[in-house]
């Protein structure tokens, strides 16, 4: 499977299991493999052949801003399948991490991987 890749794309959006932490919206750090048949845009070097992954970043961006979660296993669920559905991905396998929560550690969450 060809993959797309972003690494380490900083978000902002309202996310925490307590009440107060969804009052502010805090930073997230996203790593994402986009599973895609490349073959297509390898050789036409056409953008049509492949998934743009500026769009899918502001498209990130954008259901980050409008949307808000207690768990971070349903905001990278979300993610999944807005990926898979609105871009045509095969697959997704998402990290979604959060600096500083906790003292004595660089940050903590989870990894998922949907395929359709
Ligand atoms: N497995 C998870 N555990 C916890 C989460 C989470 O999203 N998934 N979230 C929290 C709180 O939001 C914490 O980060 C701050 O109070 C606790 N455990």
């Amino acid at each position: 499977m060809d993959i797309i890749f972003l690494e380490q794309v900083k978000v902002q959006t309202k996310l925490g299991v307590p009440d107060w932490e969804r009052m502010m919206p805090q930073t997230i750090i996203l790593d994402i493999e986009i599973g895609y048949d490349l073959t297509n845009a390898c050789q036409s070097d056409a953008i049509a052949d492949t998934i743009d992954y500026g769009a899918v970043v502001r498209r990130i961006r954008e259901t980050l801003t409008e949307n808000s979660f207690k768990l971070v296993e349903a905001l990278a669920e979300h993610l999944c399948q807005l990926i898979l559905k609105e871009f045509g991905a095969l697959s997704v396998k998402i990290k979604v991490a959060k600096p500083g929560i906790l003292p004595g550690l660089k940050a903590l969450g989870v990894a998922i991987e949907r395929k359709v």
